[in-house]
C-alpha cells in the first residue's frame, strides 16, 4: 500500500520502519522540512516529505503528533489521499506531561472524536496503548502464544478491516472496540491502556472500561 505518515517521532518513526519493512512504500513528514528527516528516509526507505504532501495519493494515512498540535495541521491536508482510504490517529491526550487543556475532552468529548473534528475526517483509534518499543518489536505472526492484541474503534466496515489486516501484519490481534463514540474505552487510563494484553483480556477490559476521566488525565 501507499501510507502517508504525518508525526515522525517514537510512534510514526516506529511505524515508518516497520511498514518500509513489510514492503509498504511509505511518505513520512514532521512539523519542518523533509531535509530533517533524511536519516529516518535512508535508513527505511521511506520518501520524506512535507505534512502537506504525505497523504497525496495514499491507500492509507496515520497522523501521529502531540494531542495539542493537531489544529496545526492544515485544513485539508488529508484530502489528496484516494477515496475510501481509512485515516489512523495515534493521539493521546496527556494534559499534565505535554498538552495542557483541551476542553472539548475535559468535557467529555473521546479524545479520537475531538481529533476527528479538527481533521475533518473520520479517523480510526489504534497503537495509541502500545509502547513504541513494543510496536517496534514485539509483533509476531498469528496464532503465536502471547501475541498482543490491539483495539480498533472507528465507524466504517470497510475502513476498519483494512485497518485490521495492517494490525495484523504488524504482529497484533486486532480486537473490534466499537464505533468512534466509543473509542474512549482504550484512552489513557482505561484498562486496556498500556497493557500488552491478549484478545480475552482486551475483550474483558473494554467491556469493563468506565467513561469518567480521573484526576491523573485531566488538566
Ligand atoms: N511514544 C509512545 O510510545 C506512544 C505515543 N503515542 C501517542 O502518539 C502520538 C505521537 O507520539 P510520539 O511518537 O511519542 O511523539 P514524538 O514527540 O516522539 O513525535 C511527534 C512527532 O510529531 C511531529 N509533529 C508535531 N507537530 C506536527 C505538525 N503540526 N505537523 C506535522 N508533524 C508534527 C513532530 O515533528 P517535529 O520533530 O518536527 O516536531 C514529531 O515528528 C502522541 O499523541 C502520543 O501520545 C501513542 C502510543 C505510544
Ligand atoms: O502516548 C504516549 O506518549 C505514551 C508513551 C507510552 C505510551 N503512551
Amino acid at each position: 500500500m501507499k501510507i502517508g505518515i504525518i508525526g515522525a517521532g517514537y510512534i510514526g518513526g516506529t511505524l515508518t520502519r516497520r511498514l518500509t519493512t513489510l514492503g509498504h512504500e511509505v511518505r513520512v513528514a514532521n512539523s519542518r522540512a523533509p531535509e530533517t528527516l533524511t536519516e529516518l528516509a535512508a535508513e527505511s526507505g521511506a520518501t520524506a516529505v512535507w505534512a502537506a504532501d504525505a497523504a497525496q495519493d495514499a491507500d492509507l494515512v496515520i497522523v501521529s503528533i502531540p494531542q495539542k498540535n493537531t489544529p496545526d495541521l492544515a485544513p485539508g491536508i488529508l484530502d489528496g489521499r484516494k477515496v475510501g482510504a481509512p485515516v489512523i490517529e495515534t493521539n493521546n491526550y496527556y494534559p499534565q506531561q505535554r498538552d495542557g487543556k483541551i476542553d472539548g475532552i475535559e468535557n467529555g468529548t473521546p479524545e479520537s472524536v475531538w481529533v476527528s473534528d479538527q481533521l475533518g475526517a473520520p479517523v480510526y483509534k489504534v497503537f495509541n496503548g502500545i509502547y513504541w518499543k513494543h510496536l517496534l518489536n514485539k509483533g509476531v505472526p498469528a496464532g503465536t502464544e502471547g501475541r498482543i492484541a490491539l483495539p480498533i474503534a472507528g465507524d466504517d466496515a470497510d475502513g476498519k478491516k483494512i485497518v485490521s489486516e495492517l494490525v495484523d501484519e504488524l504482529g497484533f490481534d486486532p480486537v473490534d472496540g466499537g464505533t468512534l463514540a466509543d473509542s474512549w474505552r482504550h484512552q489513557p487510563g482505561t484498562p486496556v491502556y498500556g497493557k500488552d494484553f491478549g484478545v480475552d483480556d482486551t475483550i474483558k477490559a473494554l467491556a469493563d472500561a468506565t467513561p469518567e476521566r480521573t484526576e491523573e488525565w485531566r488538566a
